[in-house]
């Protein structure tokens, strides 16, 4: 088995760069899988990322995992399910993602899968706005000097004020996890921009467009988790801003080999099967097992991993709840320790995703993802016949095009419950400010998809304190639980896939602990910020 001790390695040797750090196994001594001959079972609630990772991790060391996942489709928020358009069956995605350098648990599951072809760079990413130029921004040379490069290149902002807004905000570049976790969670993240004056330009053109792709209403963004993201996504390194996305669809990229070898560990995956409510142990007050759609699973389980998103897991707790309200141990522990926790968290606005086959193309000087911070309900426009093959080879056949518009918090422009039939007419205005080409040669509409959920955690200010961490509900009596996903609170900055990832590897390993099995090493992303 691969580790990821050989991603561990630091290419960028500038002096201010931070490395990241590992989190050793506690148990480094303790064998690495289960003994021969005992079988521990394991349900895991849902098979999305961070289910899938915790699954990964714990069939390799010898448990016998079974996932039970709500959809007909694994993957949660990056499933990707055939649909059949225009006489054609195209693999089509939740909506388009990218992966940036420090997902290092991400990258040591694509190692350990083998499918590090399936990605290509996505070098300079670009961004149109209404009050300024276009901006094109990339990463070059040593840390930070890569970030002044990007000032430097700008054709809205001025170096020296730049680099003075840059250094005027000690909280980015003197970063220190737990303090800004404690400090800046009761505030906004635009609250606490007006606090520290950054100059409107720089905020508009480095700052606002990350907070426009948190799926999230930007105006509540807590502040903390922010500039958490900023670390992950733009500071410690001089690679950090660098992306890849996948050069065919997520299920052949990723979903497909991940369930396949998941399946040779024998680990049995049951799809279209949504669990209702958990089954607790009145004795022991452990979560042995679960009532699911297809009935009463007589199945006693060692240990769950609770691996739904926030919304799900809310509902699987009410209803279990309800279920033990007349047995008092049960009922109290659920009422006074694990209801807090779950009553603090909330799901984002709504969101759509909508895919159109258009018969022309757009011309060759457009680029392959542009992001649109200005222009909600636009927030990202990826022209798909540019990206993956099976499109690039319908557009080759047909000379058309297949564009996805991301429109995030959906509800704050339009009436939630629009027909799909409207979702076209109704963002065209702002495409047209965006893509006037379209409509000026009359591109013709040959098809659409839309995908529209409300299943996003929220990073609303005021949560972080209330957010549990893998091992909450565990070590507030409630055992045999431990919970994964992007929603829940780690102790290194963290987010998004990468925290689903990392927070299912660490559900495996609070389990490998208690079973004396060595646990997986983490390499995640420093505390520290870059320190210049
Ligand atoms: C449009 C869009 C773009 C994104 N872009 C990016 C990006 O560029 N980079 C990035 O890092 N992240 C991105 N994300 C976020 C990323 O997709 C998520 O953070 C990540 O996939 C969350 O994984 P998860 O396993 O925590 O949760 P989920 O993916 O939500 O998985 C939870 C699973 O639980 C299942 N489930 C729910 N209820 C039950 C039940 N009762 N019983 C059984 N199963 C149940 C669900 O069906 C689902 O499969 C994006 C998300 C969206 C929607």
């Amino acid at each position: 088995m691969q580790l990821i001790s050989e991603i561990g390695r630091y290419d960028d040797r500038s002096f201010f760069a931070k490395d990241p750090v590992w989190i050793n196994p506690k148990n480094p001594k303790d064998p690495s899988r289960l003994p021969d001959g005992l079988e521990k079972k394991v349900l895991v609630i849902g098979g999305g990322l961070a289910g899938l990772s915790a699954a990964l991790e714990l069939a390799d060391r010898g448990y016998s995992v079974y996932i039970k996942e709500k959809y007909s489709h694994i993957g949660g928020k990056l499933f990707c399910k055939p649909v059949d358009i225009l006489n054609q069956t195209f693999w089509i995605e939740h909506g388009f993602h990218a992966w940036f350098h420090n997902y290092y648990q991400f990258q040591d599951i694509r190692k350990r899968l083998n499918i590090d072809n399936n990605f290509k760079t996505w070098d300079v990413v670009n961004y149109v706005f209404r009050n300024y130029k276009p901006e094109a921004i990339y990463s070059e040379g040593p840390y930070p000097l890569n970030l002044f490069g990007i000032i430097q290149r700008s054709p809205n902002l001025k170096l020296t004020d730049g680099i003075k807004s840059f250094l005027s905000l000690p909280d980015m570049v003197f970063y220190d996890f737990d303090h800004i976790n404690q400090k800046y969670d009761n505030i906004s993240f635009i609250e606490w921009a007006t606090q520290k004056k950054v100059p409107q330009d720089f905020y508009d053109i480095i700052l606002k467009p990350a907070l426009s792709v948190t799926l999230n209403e930007p105006i509540s963004f807590s502040a903390a988790e922010m500039l958490a993201f900023m670390q992950i996504f733009f500071l410690t390194n001089s690679k950090s801003d660098r992306r890849e996305v996948a050069n065919v669809n997520y299920y052949e990229a990723i979903l497909k080999p991940w369930t396949d070898y998941l399946i040779k560990q024998n680990v049995k995956i049951q799809l279209d099967t949504e669990v209702l409510r958990l089954k607790v142990d009145e004795k022991t007050a452990s979560i042995i097992g679960s009532v699911d759609s297809n009935g009463d699973d007589t199945i006693v389980y060692d240990w769950v991993v609770m691996a739904s998103e926030v919304g799900a897991v809310k509902k699987i707790f009410a209803n279990t709840l309800k279920y033990y309200q007349n047995v008092p141990r049960v009922n109290e522990i659920l009422s006074n320790n694990i209801k807090k926790y779950l009553d603090t968290m909330k799901v984002a606005p709504d969101y759509k995703v909508l895919r159109v086959w258009f018969d022309k193309k757009l011309n060759s000087s457009t680029h392959d993802i542009l992001e649109t911070p200005d222009f909600s309900p636009v927030n990202l426009i990826a022209q798909y016949h540019l990206l993956e093959k099976e499109f690039i080879d319908w557009s080759n056949r047909t000379g058309g095009s297949v564009l996805e518009f991301h429109c995030y918090t959906w509800s704050s422009f339009f009436t939630k419950n629009v027909n799909d039939s409207q979702v076209w007419d109704l963002i065209s205005p702002t495409v047209k400010q965006i893509y006037p080409e379209i409509f000026e040669r009359n591109f013709k509409v040959l098809a659409y998809h839309v995908n529209s959920f409300e299943n996003f955690s929220s990073f609303e200010k005021g949560l972080l304190k209330g957010r549990p961490f893998v091992d909450s509900f565990a070590l507030n009596k409630l055992n045999g639980i431990y919970l994964a996903g992007d929603w829940i609170r780690t102790k290194y900055p963290s987010a998004l896939m990468e925290r689903a990832v990392s927070t299912g590897r660490e559900a495996a390993n609070q389990i490998l602990l208690k079973d004396n099995v060595k646990q997986v090493p983490l390499l995640v992303v420093n505390n520290k910020g870059p320190g210049i």
